[in-house]
């Protein structure tokens, strides 16, 4: 399976005579389950907009989005359905995605619904159970009737992964998933992260500002600046031997691994 994008881009039309912002240009990147890929750069360089086209949320402007030579724009609402399913999001709860007044059950439950992936209420919760100790909730019972704020920020992460885990996506696109949690509790989501990807064969494009997290868990990494994939490579090429300037600013600016991540590898 391979996640494609192709000379995508996206440009923000303006609105009553302002300029139009052309926040990805030309940008192509490829994602397979398994794969640990990430996207780096500074804020405004157009990562979330690039994520935002790889999960289908906003179209291309031009160029595309492709799973398998299938281009996004040219799917049936099924072929959609599934593409949903096998391309999940998981974003940073304090974007506010985990809704306050649902139980963690039944914001689990309610995606295991919708996607008819169980029926009948003893199904379901069986089901968003195996999930949460999937995500080390254990035990999952003491978490199921719980409200967001009830749980530590990296316990919501988790939740976060587990709606989208259930749902048996082969890709996952985690845009800033961890970059508001404490240094220890991130090591720990990062950890969960990659124990998915060993047991589930599920791949990542992570998008990130935290270089250190990069170097932690990546393995070919994108770089964009204002818009363009300005480099890609390796971890190790990205880290050791940067090609453009940019890069070596990024690496420069960046705490090293040690201050912000624990002592190193
Ligand atoms: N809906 C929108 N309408 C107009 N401009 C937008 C919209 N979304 C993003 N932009 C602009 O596109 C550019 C890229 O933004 P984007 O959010 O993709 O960058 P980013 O690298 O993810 O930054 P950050 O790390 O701060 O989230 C920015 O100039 C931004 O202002």
């Amino acid at each position: 399976m391979l996640l494609e994008a192709s000379n995508a881009s996206k440009t923000f039309r303006a609105r009553r005579g302002g300029t139009s912002v052309d926040a990805v240009v030309n940008a192509n990147l490829q994602a397979r389950p398994g794969d640990f890929v990430a996207i780096v750069g500074e804020s405004g360089s157009g990562k979330s907009t690039l994520a935002r086209m790889l999960l289908g949320l906003i179209p291309a402007t031009s160029g595309s989005v492709a799973l398998d030579g299938t281009d996004l724009a040219s799917m049936s609402k099924t072929q959609r359905i599934r593409y949903r399913r096998t391309v999940q999001a998981v974003l940073q709860d304090p974007a506010g995605s985990l809704n306050p007044r649902k139980t963690v059950g039944r914001i689990v439950g309610e995606v295991v619904r919708l996607h008819n992936i169980a029926r009948g209420r003893d199904a379901v919760v069986d089901t968003v159970a195996e999930t949460l100790e999937l995500v080390g909730m254990v035990p999952a019972a003491s978490f199921l009737g719980r409200f967001p704020h009830e749980l530590s920020g990296g316990q919501r992460q988790r939740v976060l992964i587990a709606r989208a885990i259930v749902l048996g996506p082969r890709i996952i696109v985690a845009d800033e998933a961890v970059s508001a949690l404490d240094a220890s509790v991130k090591a720990g989501v990062l950890q969960l992260m990659d124990d998915l990807r060993r047991r589930l064969g599920v791949g990542y494009v992570f998008i990130t500002h935290d270089l250190p997290v990069v170097k932690k868990v990546a393995e070919y990494v994108y770089v964009m600046k204002s818009g363009e994939i300005v480099e890609e490579g390796t971890k190790d090429q990205i880290f050791t031997a940067p090609e453009h300037p940019y890069t070596t600013t990024l690496l420069s600016a960046a705490p090293t691994l040690a201050a912000s991540y624990g002592p190193p590898e």
